[in-house]
């Protein structure tokens, strides 16, 4: 690796009240060096990156690029510098394209004719290997064709060093392979990359070393090719972690959900889900496996209410009675109390208010229904200070706004109310995206405690191995039907790769 610094900071200093999150931060970055930042959820890595791309101002200390001192107070100091950060919220324009989108983030002048910018952007794609169509909407796009065009907004508007905030969190196990191509190939260009990820696997694989945070102060820099995981799970936490996951053997006691040849339409009217039928046992934890945009989304939203059924059926077998709550609206389920504990794929559409405490985003889900404003108010105070504990929530309490926690925090509030609602059925869509691995594994054991207690859980997962050490059942879904259904504790990974491809619909 070339050993020209490009990027230094020196003793740089951020306190949001009287919690420092970065306490004088050093962090050197070379040309060509792709540098992974690893560190809990809290630990202060975007706040961090918010600095050097001009988002946050540093209390103290000072940034130099190309060993001269430099001042970044927003991100168009950063873009004039060549520092190009890639946010996990885009900021791209959904009712434009993405050569109008880069035209308007280009100050300058030489790019402003379209056919240029269309240019620019197809010789990018070509020589770093993105795929890409300049003339789509945004609206139109995956989440992994809108990050495609961040990327090459940034190294159109100069970027040599690219920062990655968690970019392969929203991504299938394909789209960050094609992704980490395109960063190797960047490094080859001489391009410098920081990039987040909670992913240990993906940190050995990608980078050259590793920057570890805990609680806002530097710990260590590793070589990746000196390192494991164990190693940085550890350096992470300050303590030996046990990456295992629990599995217990549950005597399934009654099916509490009957899913009869359910079929939907999706969000651009075509097949959604196409005759799904299955059970589901108390205590049971049924894994979901396919590639991303199977089905997998749309049957979690049938079953909680909030997708329309175009035909079959839904049924509930609850201690107070059976229910067909086919079509039945999330109020009226209420109402029944027949509503089940939801952590969707779709974060932003999870009913978490920004602005609110988590005590008022705990009332929210759960607590409304019962008598008397005081006392669910002090139930959802009680469950909101038990999670910060359970999860090891960072936050200085309670009443601090949801808005002001890290990322990872506000997935933790999230799924813990979902969780704490103690509902029979529990359906949680890539529970851990977004979570550091202490956590990850904080929350496979919180199901496996949730399956002791007679929950019956819906996971669906990304994570074969998670899925396989986790579930008693995996169903596979490919093409938007189920292509087998199949012991969890039996399965290989073999076979359920060549379920994920299978269009047949074959049940085993
Ligand atoms: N605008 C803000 N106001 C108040 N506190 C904030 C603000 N932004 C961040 N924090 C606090 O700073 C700390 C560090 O947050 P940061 O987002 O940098 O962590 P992170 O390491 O990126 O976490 P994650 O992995 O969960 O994304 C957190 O405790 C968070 O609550």
């Amino acid at each position: 690796m070339a050993m020209e610094v490009v990027l230094e900071t020196k003793n740089l200093c951020k306190s949001f009240g009287a919690v420092m999150v970065n306490d004088k931060i050093n962090l050197t970055l070379h040309r060509g060096e792709i540098m992974a930042v690893l560190g809990e959820n809290g630990s202060g890595k975007t706040t961090l990156i918010n600095m050097i791309g001009g988002i946050y101002y540093p209390d103290s200390g000072s940034i130099y690029y190309e060993n001269k001192r430099v001042e970044i107070r927003s991100p168009k100091d950063a873009d004039r510098l060549g520092i190009g950060v890639v946010h996990q919220h885009f900021k791209l324009v959904s009712s434009m394209d993405a050569v109008e989108n880069i035209e308007i983030a280009l100050s300058d002048k030489e790019y402003k004719n379209k056919a240029d910018i269309r240019k620019r952007i197809t010789d990018v794609a070509k020589k770093y290997g993105f795929t890409v169509n300049p003339d789509k909407k945004i609206c139109d796009m995956s989440v992994s064709e809108k990050q495609t065009v961040e990327i090459i907004k940034a190294i159109i508007k100069g970027a040599e060093i690219l920062i990655l905030d968690e970019p392969t969190a929203v991504l299938t196990p394909q789209e960050s392979s094609s992704l980490f191509n395109v960063i190797r190939s960047m490094k080859k260009d001489g391009k410098s990359i920081i990039i987040i990820t909670h992913k240990l696997q993906e940190v050995l694989d990608i980078s050259d070393n590793v920057y570890i945070m805990r609680k806002g102060r530097y710990i260590d820099t590793l070589k990746t090719s000196e390192t494991d995981e164990n190693e940085l799970a550890c350096k992470m936490v300050g303590k030996t972690v046990t990456l295992q996951i629990a599995r217990t053997s549950y005597e399934k006691k009654k099916t509490v959900l009957s899913v009869h040849n359910i079929s939907c339409l999706s969000d651009d009217k075509t097949v959604g889900l196409s005759d799904v039928s299955f059970d589901l046992k108390s205590g049971e934890i049924l894994g979901i496996a396919g590639i991303s945009g199977s089905g997998q989304k749309e049957l979690c939203e049938c079953i909680d209410g909030i997708r329309e059924v175009t035909s079959g059926k839904i049924k509930y077998y609850a201690e107070e009675g059976n229910f067909d709550i086919t079509n039945k609206k999330p109020e009226w389920r209420r109402k029944n109390k027949t509503g089940f504990g939801f952590v969707p794929e779709d974060r932003l559409g999870m009913g978490l208010i920004a602005s609110s405490d988590m005590v008022d985003n705990m009332v929210l889900k759960s607590y409304k229904d019962e008598a008397g404003a005081f006392l669910h108010r002090k139930k959802a105070a009680d469950i909101a200070k038990y999670l910060i504990k359970k999860l090891d929530i960072a936050t200085p309490g309670i009443h601090t706004p949801v808005r002001m926690l890290s990322g990872g925090n506000v997935q933790k509030v999230l799924l813990g109310r979902e969780i704490e609602a103690g509902r029979d059925v529990l359906i949680v869509s890539y529970p851990v995206r977004g979570l550091d691995i202490n956590s990850s594994y904080m929350i496979y054991n919180l199901l496996d405690e949730e399956r002791k207690r007679g929950t019956a859980i819906i996971f669906v997962g990304e994570d074969l191995d998670v899925l396989m050490a986790l579930s008693d059942r995996i169903m596979v879904m490919a093409d938007h039907r189920i292509a087998g259904i199949t012991d969890a504790r039996t399965v290989t990974k073999d076979y359920l790769g060549s379920l994920m491809t299978d269009t047949k619909g074959q049940v085993i």
